[in-house]
């Protein structure tokens, strides 16, 4: 049986009030093992720690060191892939042939993608001129902003949570990482690999439990973190940017989404059928990015829609390690409960239930498990709450337009705005209707195609600031000018 426990100051440590809850594989319900709930005493151990991490050895780093090392903790994520890949797939369910594709490869190269834009970044500098003739030299210069709380979801655990410490780390901060508890796994293992990378003690910290009254408040609410960086619910993201007031803390939010994927009658039908069914169906439909809403020009609507439920039909359901697996179950019984009850609301709201809507008998050894049928609905009003809520499960609602105009508007008729999707072969107007959608990240004729340079996050109830490229410089530095009068 696995213990998960803190990891402060670079050891290992258990909850000092002994209190450990259960971590279950939501594949079978199975037992995995008890992950160790750390209380005050251990968030204040670590954010020290981390604190006075800033000042010893990782404070004398050059950029160079750090990016050299940085690198090395990411070869060994990868020498320890199949670790890290167990790992995931036990805490999540999702099959191997995606996270052995996506959250791992990833888990590893969010550590090298900073290195280029470091390195090639410059700071600014402006020569001033002043009476005297002589002028003046202003210099930008960028420092760590400090200690940095990292609090994660689960339904990328490491992939989410290296997009933060590799950047975080690259720029000389310090962190400590409140993973899910829901998934504990990975982000316990990356402290043996940072052991034995040789990043100094204290540098990257992890500690376990929930939110409220547990190690995520006790974490966004102490007064030696500098910065909060969070991805998670809009709601939690709004008691955590009131935490992050206090003192003025500097905040990154990574939140909700009710994406839509807009699919013109002269699109490449085969590309979008794949693109809209991995959005919407791909990690079991718990990706912020993946597609909720789907509106495909009226022409084309019954031969989409007859397309995309044959694609359902011909998921397959199975273990992790099923090689012929694609479709895995919900991270817990929790959180499908959430799921089902959308499933139940879409009924009360008069959707037709083209394909799905409940749960499928996986036989007698996976019963316990988090399992749902994926979901097509159509016929919903466009006020429905199942069209207006995020209900991060794999389910979405097709629904038919008639203009470019008309479409526009309803894709943005949502609280959210993170991403969306425009299926068209007609160049300029995809990029007309792109220009249009308030999202932060919209895609052409594909999906979740990832450019780690990009400005990344979302806008309005999705998110406030923006991560990846030179965008995360802005978040984990402090911009000093220096002016030399000549
Ligand atoms: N925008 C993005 O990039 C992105 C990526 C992944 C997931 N998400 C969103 O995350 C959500 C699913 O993840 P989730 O269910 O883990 O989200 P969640 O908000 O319930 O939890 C996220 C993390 O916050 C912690 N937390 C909860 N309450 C807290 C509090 N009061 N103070 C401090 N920490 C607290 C949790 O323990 C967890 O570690 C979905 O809404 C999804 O859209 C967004
Ligand atoms: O579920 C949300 C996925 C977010 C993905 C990223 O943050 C990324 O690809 O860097």
């Amino acid at each position: 049986m696995q213990e998960f426990k803190n990891f402060i100051n670079g050891e290992y440590v258990g909850s000092s009030e002994d209190r450990r809850f259960e971590n279950r594989c939501p594949v079978d319900n199975s037992l995995i093992g008890y992950v160790h709930e750390a209380g005050q005493r251990e968030v204040d151990a670590a954010v020290k720690a981390a604190k006075a991490a800033l000042k010893g050895p990782w404070g004398q780093f050059t950029q160079a060191q750090r990016i050299a090392l940085l690198n090395r903790v990411a070869d060994r994520i990868n020498e320890r892939f199949e670790e890290f890949l167990e790992a995931e797939c036990r805490d999540t369910g999702k099959p191997r042939s995606l996270a052995s594709h996506i959250d791992i490869p990833r888990g590893a190269a969010n550590f090298k993608a900073f290195s280029e834009t470091l390195n090639n970044q410059s700071t600014e500098g402006f020569r001033l001129d002043t009476p005297d003739g002589r002028g003046a030299i202003n210099v930008g210069q960028r420092t760590p902003k400090g200690v940095i709380a990292v609090v994660c979801p689960w339904n990328l655990p490491l992939l989410l949570m290296t997009w933060k410490v590799g950047p975080a780390l690259a720029c000389g901060n310090t962190v400590v990482v409140k993973p899910s508890e829901d998934t504990p796994a990975t982000t316990t293992l990356l402290g043996e690999v940072m052991n034995e990378c040789g990043v100094p003690a204290g540098v990257f910290n992890v500690v376990h439990g929930f939110g409220p009254n547990s190690a995520g408040e006790f974490l966004t609410t102490h007064p030696l973190v500098d910065a909060i960086t969070f991805t998670g619910e809009t709601r939690t993201g709004e008691i955590i940017m009131q935490a992050a007031s206090v003192g003025l803390r500097n905040i990154s939010l990574e939140c909700g989404g009710k994406n839509a994927a807009i699919v013109f009658a002269d699109c490449d039908l085969e590309k979008a059928v794949e693109g809209t069914m991995r959005s919407a169906f791909v990690n079991c439909g718990q990706v912020c990015l993946g597609t909720e809403r789907v509106y495909v020009e009226r022409p084309l609507f019954e031969r989409f829609l007859a397309r995309m439920k044959e694609e359902v039909a011909r998921l397959k359901p199975g273990r992790p390690e099923d090689a012929q697996a694609n479709f895995g179950p919900l991270v817990s019984h929790q959180h499908r409960d959430k799921v089902l009850s959308y499933y139940e609301l879409a009924r009360q709201e008069g959707a037709k239930v083209e394909i799905g809507g409940g749960v499928p008998d996986m036989g007698e050894a996976l019963s316990g498990g988090a399992w749902i049928e994926p979901t097509i609905w159509t016929g919903l009003a466009d006020d429905a709450r199942v069209v207006r809520e995020e209900i991060f499960g794999p389910c979405c609602h097709l629904r038919p337009f008639d203009s470019e105009e008309e479409v526009i508007a309803l894709a943005n008729d949502t609280p959210y705005g993170l991403a969306a999707s425009v299926w068209t072969e007609n160049g300029s107007r995809a990029l007309r209707v792109a220009e249009q959608i308030e999202a932060g990240t919209v895609w052409i004729n594909s999906w979740f195609l990832r450019d780690l340079r990009a400005a990344f996050g979302g806008m309005k109830h999705s998110g406030i600031g923006r991560e990846g490229g030179v965008h995360g410089l802005e978040f984990y530095t402090e911009l000093k000018n220096i002016c030399i009068k000549l």
